[in-house]
């Protein structure tokens, strides 16, 4: 099929990443990390996976007039996602993760959601037709719940972070994409709208419901961790832009797991969203 057109509404951060030999436990202060700062947020990753994965993407969502909002943007603006959707508010400053990584590549993450806790119903509304819809939970729930009234075949949510949402925002959803932690959250209510339900287990892999039943089943790729950082970001942009171009369940799954699998082997988490062509190369080399 040709490019499928998907619309994004979600989060965009300015990720501060500081890496050290082990993540601090409450009141301990490590010290000899090293620092980088990365563009992030679950809606901007994903905007930037669906993008570089083969779709035309649209973000829809809000930064601050501050300095921040231009590192946010850089690589969604070089890649070509449509930022018309992307508003500055007034008030709030850029949305900021604060990131520690350990030297296993497990993360540990604050997000200061500024910009991003101001997104409403106002700024989807209008939005005309599509292929697919992606949303996630870092900003409010009306925005989401707005969303799901955008003409598409398919309207996509990942519920991170768990928080209460409406009963209709689960049964509406034609696929829900849930860690073990939100699926824990959100229990048998995610099935309950019969659509597809994808539950991501990190190294151990993902799993694929229709219904209740599982449908399709991928360990995880053994590839080499550097920071895991944005792996459920790519596999969420992933799993839709395989979906939205018509690919079936169980290859859409594989085709989700090898973009995470390769999003893993880099630091950070927009810097290491893979390329079509080294997703294809890399199923093609597993095949
Ligand atoms: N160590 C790993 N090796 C290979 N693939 C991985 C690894 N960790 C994660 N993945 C891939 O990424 C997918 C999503 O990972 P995970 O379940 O950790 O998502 P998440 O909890 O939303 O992650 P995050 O919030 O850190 O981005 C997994 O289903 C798997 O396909």
């Amino acid at each position: 099929m040709s490019r499928p057109g998907i619309k994004i509404v979600g989060s965009i951060n300015l990720d501060l990443v500081a890496s050290a030999d082990h993540l601090p436990t409450p009141g301990e202060t490590v010290t000899g990390a090293t620092f980088a700062q990365h563009a992030g947020g679950k809606g901007a990753n994903m905007a930037l996976a669906a993008q570089r994965l083969g779709a035309a993407v649209e973000l829809i969502g809000r930064v601050g007039k501050d300095a921040f909002a231009e590192g946010a943007l850089a690589l969604l603006k070089a890649g070509g996602v449509n930022l018309d959707g992307v508003t500055e508010d007034e008030s709030a400053p850029t949305g900021v993760a604060l990131i520690g990584v350990d030297a296993k590549g497990e993360n540990q993450i604050i997000v200061a959601s500024g910009a991003n806790g101001h997104l409403d119903a106002a700024d989807v509304a209008g939005a005309g037709p599509c292929d697919a819809v992606l949303c996630q939970l870092e900003v409010p729930v009306p925005a989401v719940m707005e969303a799901a009234k955008i003409e598409a075949r398919l309207f996509a949510v990942n519920l991170a972070p768990a928080l209460p949402v409406p009963a209709e925002l689960l049964e509406r959803a034609d696929l829900l994409i849930v860690n073990e932690v939100e699926a824990a959250y959100y229990g048998e209510a995610l099935h309950r709208g019969g659509g597809l339900v994808a539950l991501t287990l990190g190294g151990e892999g993902a799993v694929l419901y229709r219904a209740g039943e599982e449908v399709a089943r991928m360990p995880a790729y053994a590839v080499p961790v550097i920071d895991t950082t944005g792996a459920g970001d790519t596999f969420c942009g992933a799993l839709v832009v395989a979906l939205a171009e018509g690919m079936e369940e169980g290859a859409a799954l594989r085709f989700a797991s090898a973009a995470a699998a390769l999003a893993v082997t880099k630091p950070g988490a927009q810097p290491a969203i893979p390329m079509r062509k080294d997703v294809e190369a890399f199923l093609s080399d597993k095949a």
